[in-house]
């Protein structure tokens, strides 16, 4: 039997390239949703496109990964792009950096559907203008969403909210309607939002009026998580008047697969010796770091709260990087407080080896930076969250966290102080989270132990990501089915 051969395009930006790569593994039915019978991917070929990564740094991360994946003897291939110099005029917009680059290998996408003879292109969602190439070439592309409904919904209804709202969302006090959700307060939505003139707000509109031109969105989501939105989005409330694309609810799609590593024994040992669910734990994504100032806050605000605790803390950045340094204990604690807390608490420097510890019996609640990756990798294990949003999508994934989902108890977090939080506030949210007896912290604990049996039935024989996933490998035949009679 011929195979047919789909094309993955990633942002190289590590989080989405591991994601993506991940989505590619169930395709050819690896992974926890991708049903262990490997003969339902077998007349398909994943083949990941690879952009060379815009820093050195970046690279480096990326080269490992690609490397990692191609000796698992998996059968995920790789294609290198020929090199594109990045856009040199974006100032600090980040959104629009990742945009134009991506543009830029448009040439380098046709070229590559034409020699690997192409059946079918998954692109990420920062990638949308690559669609062009898809329509050029009669090819079904889908887009690959990374993060939450929330945000697919509403990034579609952006181009209309763009034309209804005159003003800036970060001058704005009231709320913006997203279908699916409870009215989203201004100061919850993403970033990119804040101001209209903004280059990056222009390219998130553009890109959410794209995503109609997909032949599908996969999405790395559970349908029992988000119903309502995406019911929402299915119906046609974020683009009234247009169908929406067909959807696959896939995820979730995680590496689960964590090993203990030599290099975290020592943190993972500390939680072995932990009574259950007694310990929370605090870890803030790949780039979320705390200054002196942040740090005594939570300090002093874990100390007061009298429980157990696993800090993962990173420092700024060196100069000319963007991922946090090694934190520098003696700088950024106050006097003290290793001391006082060394009988019930553990902070841990560096990177943590965060699904380990998440899977761990000991750890009973979750204070997060609210990246999908993180959230879904807590609620695969049931564990309950507090919200601490720092950057990119998180105010938005923090909102629904708390007032749609109900898995995590809410945070104050000032966002026009770079999203401090005061000691008391922290010490109020992990007690309700983890104190036995409040009514917000057992709802909470509840809900994720809901999501842990729905996350892990969607994954089953018969569940809903695995009849999503079934839907998509069938629509993609379909469409190189039709193409072939069409050519
Ligand atoms: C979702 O919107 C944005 C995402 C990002 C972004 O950028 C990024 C860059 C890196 O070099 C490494 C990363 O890990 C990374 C992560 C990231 O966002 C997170 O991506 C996750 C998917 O892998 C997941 O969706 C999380 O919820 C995201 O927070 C950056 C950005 O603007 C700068 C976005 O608007
Ligand atoms: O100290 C850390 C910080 C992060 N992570 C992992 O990095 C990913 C973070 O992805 P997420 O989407 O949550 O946020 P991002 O870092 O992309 O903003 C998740 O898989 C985490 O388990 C980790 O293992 N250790």
């Amino acid at each position: 039997m011929e195979s047919l051969n789909v094309l993955l395009l990633p942002e190289p930006g590590s989080g989405h390239l591991m994601s993506l790569i991940e989505a590619g593994k169930r395709l050819l039915g690896h992974g926890s949703a991708g049903g262990d019978d490997v003969g339902h991917g077998r007349e398909l070929t994943v083949t990941v496109l690879v952009v060379r990564p815009p820093t050195p740094e970046s690279a480096l991360e990326v080269d490992a990964h690609v490397r990692r994946v191609a000796a698992s003897g998996i059968g995920i291939r790789f294609h290198h792009l020929p090199a594109e110099d990045p856009p040199t005029d974006c100032g600090g917009n980040l959104q629009e950096f990742k945009s134009r680059y991506l543009e830029l290998y448009k040439p380098h996408v046709r070229a590559a559907a034409r020699e690997l003879g192409a059946s079918a292109l998954v692109i990420d969602f920062f990638a949308t203008p690559v669609l062009d190439v898809a329509r050029e070439l009669s090819l079904p592309a889908y887009v690959y969403f990374t993060s939450t409904a929330g945000l697919l919904a509403l990034m579609l209804r952006l181009p209309a909210l763009d034309k209804e709202f005159d003003a800036d969302f970060e001058a704005f006090e009231g709320t913006v309607d997203v279908p699916g959700l409870p009215p989203v307060p201004a100061g919850s939505t993403p970033g990119f939002m804040g101001r209209k003139n903004s280059p990056n707000f222009t390219w998130f509109v553009y890109h959410g009026r794209r995503f109609m031109d997909a032949d599908g969105i996969i999405a790395n989501t559970v349908a029992e998580l988000e119903p309502g939105l995406l019911a929402a989005i299915a119906e046609g409330r974020c683009v009234p008047g247009r169908p929406a694309p067909p959807l696959y609810p896939i995820g979730p799609v995680l590496d689960l697969d964590a090993k203990r590593d030599a290099s975290s024994e020592a943190c993972l040992r500390w939680l072995d010796a932990q009574p259950r669910a007694s310990v929370v734990f605090l870890c803030f994504g790949s780039l979320g770091w705390f200054d002196a100032a942040k740090a005594r806050e939570v300090a002093t605000g874990l100390e007061r709260s009298g429980h157990r605790f696993l800090w993962a803390l990173r420092g700024p950045p060196a100069a000319g990087s963007r991922h946090p340094s090694e934190a520098d204990l003696d700088e950024l604690l106050p006097a003290g407080f290793l001391e006082q807390t060394k009988e019930r608490g553990l902070v841990w420097p560096r990177w943590a080896p965060q699904k380990a510890v998440l899977a761990h019996p000991a750890v009973g609640g979750f204070v997060t930076h609210c990246g999908w990756n993180s959230t879904l990798e807590s609620l695969w294990h049931g564990v309950p969250l507090v919200p601490w949003p720092l950057y990119a999508e998180q105010h938005l994934n923090a909102f629904e966290l708390v007032s749609a989902m109900g898995v995590a108890v809410p945070l104050k977090v000032d966002r026009k102080r770079d999203n401090f939080v005061e000691a008391a506030e922290l010490e109020r949210a992990v007690r309700a989270l983890m104190d036995g007896g409040g009514e917000e912290g057992r709802m909470a604990r509840e809900k994720a132990a809901e999501m842990k049996d729905a996350c892990r039935k969607a994954v089953e024989e018969g569940g809903s990501s695995r009849v999503a996933l079934e839907r998509l490998r069938e629509a993609i035949r379909e469409g190189a089915r039709a193409a072939t009679t069409t050519a």
